[in-house]
């Protein structure tokens, strides 16, 4: 088990170096899952490929710090990451509020960034007041009381009726998680709103999204996408809001596109 101290917060990650002069891909999960959610797409990446995963501060093995927080608070604790690990530039891909967490990271340090996919995710997710009950329903009646919702708007309807053991892992994800830290991240989201700046986006960009994504819907997501200049807006099919896990293949596709499109940009400097 790897972990690095950043300011207050201890983060569990797992790294692997880039071979041959590849980039390498740094993943941020979503609310309320951990780093785990990406075994089946780095799976799929080219294996010369650099990889990143870590969980987000009051997620997985990560601790708690101070709550609540925002948005910024996680992308300091990834540039605190980076910058420990002594990676200068990466292709960021961040599923959801770990897709704002993307955003943020690129406007606070974009010499970090060289490329963003963005998976299901928006520069605003949901009013203040939709989190905010949310986080009054789950402090008063914990996190099993919505689990069957939150599982309608990760999954598609198949895979929730598959039988499929993934499901049934990611289920206890969920429940077993920090209650604290998902609270505090219900909070980051409610404050989160960069409609007004994703306009500046310059680096190459792909944005993703399950056909059947129940939290970040694909209208949500094709109306974001078209607000960033460089960007690729690909739909998912059949997957939720959790394609890393439904349907890895299209998710590692994007990700090698957008390699693709960086190096070439390297090139031509
Ligand atoms: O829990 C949900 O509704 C899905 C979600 C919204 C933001 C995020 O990271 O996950």
């Amino acid at each position: 088990m790897d972990c690095i101290k950043v300011g207050d917060i201890v983060l569990h990650y797992r790294a692997r170096a880039a071979a041959n002069g590849a980039a390498t891909i740094v993943f941020i999960n979503s609310l309320g899952t951990d780093f785990r959610i990406w075994d089946a797409v780095i799976a799929a990446l080219d294996a010369d490929l650099g990889v990143v995963v870590y969980d987000k501060r009051g997620h997985g093995l990560s601790s708690l710090g101070q709550t609540p927080y925002s948005v910024a608070d996680h992308s300091g604790d990834l540039a605190g990451l980076l910058d420990a690990l002594g990676i200068s530039k990466a292709v960021i891909c961040g599923l959801s509020v770990g897709g704002q967490v993307a955003q943020q990271l690129y406007f606070e340090r974009p010499d970090l960034v060289s490329g963003l996919v963005l998976c299901d995710t928006a520069a605003k997710i949901g009013e203040p007041n939709f989190w905010n009950q949310r986080i009054e329903t789950i402090a008063r009646d914990g996190l099993g009381s919505v689990t069957d919702g939150i599982m309608e708007r990760w999954f598609s309807m198949d895979f929730r009726a598959s039988g499929d053991p993934l499901y049934t892992i990611s289920r206890a994800m969920f429940e077993r998680q920090p209650v604290e830290g998902y609270l505090a991240t219900c909070a980051a989201i409610a404050g989160f709103d960069r409609r007004a700046d994703t306009a500046s986006i310059s680096v190459p960009t792909s944005v993703l999204v399950g056909s059947e994504d129940g939290a970040t819907p694909p209208e949500l997501v094709r109306g974001f996408a078209d607000t960033i200049p460089d960007s690729d807006f690909r739909i998912i099919e059949g997957a939720g809001h959790l394609p890393c896990i439904e349907t890895p293949e299209p998710v590692a596709a994007a990700i090698a596109a957008v390699v693709e499109r960086v190096t070439k940009k390297e090139h031509a400097q």
